[in-house]
C-alpha cells in the first residue's frame, strides 16, 4: 500500500471538522496532529496529537504537510502569516466526488469539498475554500483566501479578489469582477461587477454597505 502523507491541521472548530472528514475521504493523507489555541497543553487522542499552535515546531516532520482549517477568510490569512511556513508545505486537498479539470490550476492550501466542480482554465489562489456543491466555471480567476460557499455558482470568466466571500447559493453572471474582501450575500444574483470592501445582496444584487477597511485587512 502506498505510504500516506501526514497532515497537520491548524484549527479545530466547525470548518475543521469538515476538513478532517475531507482528509479521511481523500486518498494519500492521514492526520498527524490537530493544533488549536483552545488547547492549553498537548495530548494524544485516537493516535492524533492535539495541542496549541505553538506546538507546530515540535510536531512537524520531514514530508509533513499543513492545512489551515479556519473558515473565516481574514483569520485564515492571519494564521498563515503567524505560522510563517513556506507556501509549498501547504497541501491542496480535493474530495474524490469533486470534479477538477486537468486544465484548472489550484494553489497550495486550497480545499475542494464534496460535489464541487472546477472547470477548465480556472485559476484558484492559495488557501481558498471551494465548498460543497459549488461551481467555479471555466476561466474564472480567484485570488487567495476566497471562500466559495456551498451551492454558489461562478459562471464563466468571473474574477474574485483576495479574501472575498461568495455566500451560499449566490450566482455570479459571466465575466464580472468582485473586488477584494467583499461579501456577496446568500442567494444574491450578481449581474454587475462589485468593488472591493463592499457587501452586495439581492436579485439583481445591489451594494448594501461598505465593509472592513484596507488598513485593517492589509
Ligand atoms: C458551511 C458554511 O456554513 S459556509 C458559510 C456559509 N455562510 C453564508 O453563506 C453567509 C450567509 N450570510 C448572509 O448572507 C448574511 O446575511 C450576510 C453575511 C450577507 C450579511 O450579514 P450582516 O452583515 O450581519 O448583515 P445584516 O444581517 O445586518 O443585514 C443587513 C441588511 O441586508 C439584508 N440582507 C442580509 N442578508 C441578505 C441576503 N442574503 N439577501 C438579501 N438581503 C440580505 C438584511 O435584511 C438587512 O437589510 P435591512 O438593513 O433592510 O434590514
Amino acid at each position: 500500500m502506498q505510504d500516506e502523507r501526514k497532515l497537520i491541521v491548524i484549527g479545530d472548530g466547525g470548518h475543521s471538522s469538515v476538513i478532517q472528514d475531507l482528509i479521511s475521504s481523500s486518498r494519500g493523507y492521514s492526520i498527524l496532529a490537530i493544533l488549536d489555541d483552545r488547547y492549553s497543553s498537548r495530548f494524544i487522542h485516537s493516535g492524533i496529537f492535539f495541542g496549541p499552535i505553538d506546538e507546530l515546531a515540535a510536531v512537524i516532520q520531514k514530508g509533513t504537510k499543513l492545512v489551515i482549517a479556519i473558515g473565516s477568510n481574514d483569520t485564515r490569512k492571519n494564521m498563515v502569516q503567524r505560522i510563517g511556513m513556506p507556501a509549498d508545505l501547504y497541501a491542496t486537498i480535493i474530495h474524490p466526488s469533486a470534479f477538477v479539470s486537468k486544465k484548472a490550476l489550484l494553489d497550495n492550501g486550497t480545499v475542494v469539498m464534496p460535489n464541487a466542480v472546477i472547470n477548465a482554465g480556472a485559476v484558484i489562489g492559495a488557501h481558498t475554500i471551494i465548498n460543497s456543491g459549488s461551481i467555479v466555471e471555466h476561466d474564472c480567476s480567484l485570488a487567495p483566501y476566497v471562500h466559495v460557499c456551498p451551492g454558489s455558482t461562478l459562471t464563466g470568466a468571473v474574477s474574485v479578489g483576495e479574501g472575498t466571500q461568495i455566500s451560499a447559493g449566490a450566482t455570479l453572471v459571466p465575466g464580472i469582477s468582485i473586488g477584494e474582501w467583499s461579501v456577496i450575500a446568500a442567494g444574491a444574483v450578481v449581474t454587475k461587477s462589485v468593488p472591493a470592501f463592499r457587501m452586495a445582496a439581492g436579485c439583481p444584487a445591489k451594494i448594501i454597505k461598505r465593509i472592513g477597511s484596507r488598513e485593517r485587512i492589509l
